[in-house]
């Protein structure tokens, strides 16, 4: 099985290259900037003819949640019409792509798990230009497969616990959010589940079942304070500093972009569809700190 991947030094990206070294049978293909740029979408399919996949991955975004509210244009430009762009370019070599969307889709107002089915109503330009991307994919190409995630960390990138971990060096008490609910997920998990996703395509052939939206997140939901009270403790267990994180709501930090209160997503079809389950958050979290924390 061949899998292109679009962008090589994301944290989805770069889990997956880090994922390839462990995934017997599947030879990975990248395309970073400046050599592959979705913004100039012929630089892609030049990329594609020449490692010919069998299946196209789209992990590359405009991710700047905040900085989207002043940049709209460049929000829209990758993630709607360059996730358009990647879609049709694998649906006129007749591939299917796999396309990275998120839990920003929703304006949180559900009480519970989000479900595929669930009506979108994004809160800001991020969100939008997720969701645009997410229609246009599946316009441009009927063999898609777009998988929302969530609260996305690994050991490298920018991401809340690497953010919370300097923050603590930094300071004696830390203020978090706590009154917006979501659920954290491991890149290197969500590598690990676009692959078995992917195997579950080649194995048992394209059915229309498998296309349209599936939810791909952590199993527990917490609020960003108790996600990082997980992440001190944590630390403070491998040697780093225990410091006190002290709940605060959305309007003690406001944002430039608003976001859901509640964007915990559920995974059943993740795992009725394709058989994915992934590990609990203090197993993924224990692996992220391990590695950040020099324990491995
Ligand atoms: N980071 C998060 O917390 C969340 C991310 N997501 C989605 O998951 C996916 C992966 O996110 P991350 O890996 O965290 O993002 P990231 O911000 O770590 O990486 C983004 C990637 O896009 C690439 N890229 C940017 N402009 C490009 C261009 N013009 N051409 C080609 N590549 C370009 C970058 O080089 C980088 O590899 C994205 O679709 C994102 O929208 C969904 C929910 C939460």
């Amino acid at each position: 099985m061949r899998l292109y991947v679009i962008g090589a030094e994301g944290q989805v990206a770069r889990s997956l290259r880090e994922a390839a070294t462990d995934a017997p049978g599947v030879v990975f293909g990248y395309g970073a900037r400046p050599e592959v740029d979705l913004l100039q979408p012929d630089t892609l399919a030049r990329a594609i003819d020449d490692f010919r996949p069998d299946i196209v991955i789209n992990p590359a975004a405009y991710t700047a949640v905040d900085k989207a509210e002043a940049e709209p244009e460049q929000a829209f430009a990758l993630n709607r019409d360059g996730a358009r762009a990647a879609a049709r370019i694998a649906a006129e070599r007749g591939l299917p792509i796999i396309h990275l969307s998120t839990d920003y889709v929703f304006d949180g107002a559900k009480q519970g798990p989000y479900v595929e089915s669930d009506a979108v109503a994004p809160q800001g330009v991020y969100g939008r230009s997720k969701l645009e991307g997410e229609l246009a994919v599946a316009v441009a190409n009927p063999r898609h497969i777009v998988l929302r995630t969530a609260w996305v960390y690994a050991p490298f990138g920018g991401n809340f616990v690497r953010t919370m971990l300097r923050l603590a060096a930094e300071r004696d008490r830390l203020r978090v959010v706590d009154d917006q609910r979501g659920c954290p997920t491991y890149a290197p998990d969500i590598a690990d589940a676009i692959i078995a996703v992917a195997r579950r395509w080649a194995d048992s052939g394209w059915s229309s079942q498998l296309a349209g939206v599936t939810h791909l997140a952590g199993p527990d939901a917490l609020t960003w304070c108790g996600f990082a009270r997980e992440i001190i403790a944590g630390s403070a267990a491998r040697g780093g500093r225990s410091v006190p994180v002290d709940p605060i709501s959305t309007a003690d930090y406001p944002t430039p972009a608003a976001r859901p209160a509640n964007s915990q997503l559920s995974t059943v079809r993740l795992n009725s569809t394709f058989g994915v389950h992934l590990p609990p958050m203090t197993q993924s979290l224990a692996n992220c700190l391990d590695r950040l924390l020099g324990n491995r």
